[in-house]
């Protein structure tokens, strides 16, 4: 009896998409990536490698499932690395069908978010802008150093440097906002934090209630986040950096995982969870 957990991939011919069919298809040996089965590679109907085998499509062998717009019905979770536009059906079938959902895909509107916190009040969804293990270390480093420096004398500005490959098409990253999310509330001041974004012209000098963010689009990087602390006299930077995209797929395939091992043999209840729940990193655990 086959007792893996029976995967589909929302996106499966984009360039995260091939790298989770093809990591939970066996190609290394990442433990994360063990004991799944892809049933299914969900891309939209017109994509130009629609009808293709998946695995080929992630250069490897076939493993006899196309790329379709159609859901298969032995589906048991789904990681979604999609567009914005894509993810409203992915969410609305996983509701409709008590499907445990990854959530990967950033640039989300304020409308949607609000969809997938009404969504998780019938489905698990882990919903994260990053599964990179490091990233979400880093996080809570920027957290620490924030709030470690919120007293230092002379004031300490927090900046946030992207570094993304030239195809990407939200700006800032997902990452680099949750990160200025995350140092806004470690900053704990009274006046309300300004997100700045970029700088040109005459700005005037830097408050000190602000987080600066700047986005670059440069080649093939997969990846790369600098938190800039700032001091009069001294500096620290926070770099993480993905060398590929194997961070991301592993650690989507490990909240997947994480999803189907709920206390009762069957899934995670219903409820909106963050990579921090998965790694074992949130607050209390
Ligand atoms: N949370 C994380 O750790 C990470 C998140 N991401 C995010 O994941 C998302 C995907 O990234 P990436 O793989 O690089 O992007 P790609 O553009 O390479 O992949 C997206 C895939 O979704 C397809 N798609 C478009 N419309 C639909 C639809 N209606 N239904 C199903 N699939 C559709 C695209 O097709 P087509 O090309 O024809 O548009 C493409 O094949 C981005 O938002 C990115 O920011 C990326 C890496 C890590
Ligand atoms: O589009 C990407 O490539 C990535 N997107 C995510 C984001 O917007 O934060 C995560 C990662 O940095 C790669």
């Amino acid at each position: 009896m086959n007792n893996t957990i029976k995967l589909a991939v929302h996106g499966a011919a984009g360039r995260m998409g091939q790298r989770v069919v093809a990591l939970a298809s066996g190609a290394d040996s990442v433990d994360d990536a063990s004991g799944f089965t892809v049933v299914g590679a969900i891309d939209h109907a017109e994509h130009p490698k629609s009808g293709q085998d998946a695995g080929v499509v992630a250069g490897l062998s076939p493993i006899e499932v196309p790329i379709s717009a159609q859901w298969p019905d032995d589906v048991q979770v789904v990681i979604d690395f999609s567009l914005p536009e894509a993810l409203d059906s992915c969410v609305e079938h996983c509701v409709a069908n008590n499907l445990p959902l990854v959530i990967a895909t950033t640039g989300l509107s304020d409308g949607q978010k609000e969809s997938l916190a009404e969504a998780a009040r019938t489905i698990p969804i882990v919903w994260a802008p990053s599964m990179s293990l490091a990233v979400n270390l880093s996080m809570k480093m920027a957290e620490r150093i924030t709030s470690a420096l919120r007293d230092v004398a002379g004031g300490v500005d927090i900046e946030i440097l992207e570094r993304h490959h030239r195809f990407k098409a939200d700006a800032p990253s997902g990452t680099a906002l949750k990160f200025g999310e995350l140092i806004a509330d470690a900053m704990d001041t009274e006046q309300p934090v300004a997100h700045v974004h970029g700088r040109e012209g005459h700005t005037g000098q830097r408050t000190r209630n602000e987080i600066g963010y700047h986005a670059i689009r440069v080649g093939d990087n997969p990846g790369e986040h600098t938190i800039v602390f700032g001091m009069l006299g001294e500096k620290i930077e926070l770099n993480v950096a993905a060398s590929n995209r194997d961070c991301y797929a592993s650690g989507a395939l490990a909240a997947a995982k994480w999803l189907m091992q709920g206390e009762a043999g069957g899934p995670k209840p219903a409820g909106m969870y963050n990579m921090f729940d998965v790694l074992g990193m949130a607050d209390g655990q």
